[in-house]
């Protein structure tokens, strides 16, 4: 996204709730479970390197799925996700770091925090195995800089997915030192989700990173897109939550050239 552009007023609210959300005092210690390991077990089993997200609701989805969220993870996990992402932002995507505790404990893959963290001390409200930085978010002014919360990040023992949405701002997430890069589809300025995004940005990313297409992945067939187009793993949301998301799972997960859609 040009730095210029306007940003949604959905996205304006999600930011502005992140500014005024503390963080907590004391500094967590966290021993991560290895997103590369989680990746490369699920290569190694034939199934596509993902991310599956517990994803309550969101500016984007119409209602909000009630189920269990450590129900949810079980099925995800128990048919094919290499690893979860979880809400904890409570205002517009229905998450809280309690349940991201429930999760975790439940489960034996690594964690994503997946919320809009600004600045350093929000690091400290819930142990996980990766922290979500939004490179675009941490160029808004009286934000914590990108470099260094991802030291501080790695300094409590997490795991850093950088996400971008333009090759600029992907190469601000090299730059910064990166190791798994996350080029969201989403369009943080308009809210609309093209594949086209990571298609091209990744030639761009070097083959030392990590690089993760976010959002928008749908079918078997999109699946089967950004892998063609370079993506080492994949961050389902949407596509997994709505409906049967056992035998959402495993059909992203696994998509067979018989899976046409
Ligand atoms: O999902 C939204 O509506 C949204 C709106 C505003 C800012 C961020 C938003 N989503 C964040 C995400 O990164 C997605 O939850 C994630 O990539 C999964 O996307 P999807 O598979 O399209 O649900």
């Amino acid at each position: 996204m040009d730095s210029n552009e306007e940003i949604a007023p959905d996205v304006r609210s999600i930011l502005s709730a992140a500014r005024d959300r503390g963080g907590a005092s004391g500094t967590v210690d966290v021993t991560a479970r290895s997103l590369s390991a989680a990746f490369d077990r699920a290569e190694r089993d034939g199934r596509v390197p993902t991310i599956t997200e517990v994803k309550p609701t969101s500016p984007t989805t119409a209602g909000r799925h009630d189920g269990d969220p450590v129900e949810l993870a079980t099925a995800m996990v128990e048919h094919g996700a290499a690893a979860l992402s979880v809400l904890t932002e409570p205002e517009h995507f229905g998450g809280s770091p309690e349940t991201l505790c429930r999760v975790r404990e439940a489960v034996d893959v690594p964690v994503l925090r997946k919320d809009f963290i600004l600045y350093e001390e929000q690091l400290d409200v819930v142990e996980a195995d990766l922290v979500l930085l939004i490179v675009r978010f941490l160029e808004e002014a009286g934000t914590d800089d990108l470099d260094d919360l991802i030291d501080a990040a790695r300094d409590r023992g997490f795991q850093v997915l950088v996400e971008a949405h333009s090759r600029a701002e992907v190469e601000a997430a090299v730059e910064a030192g990166a190791e798994f890069v996350g080029v969201n589809n989403r369009d943080l300025a308009k809210l609309d989700v093209d594949l086209e995004t990571f298609e091209s940005v990744a030639p761009a990313v070097g083959d030392d990173v990590t690089l993760i297409a976010e959002s928008g992945i749908e079918t078997p067939a999109d699946v089967r897109r950004m892998r063609a187009a370079g993506a080492d793993g994949l961050l389902i949301g949407s596509a997994i939550m709505d409906g049967d998301v056992a035998a959402n799972t495993q059909a992203l997960t696994t998509p067979t050239e018989t899976h046409n859609q």
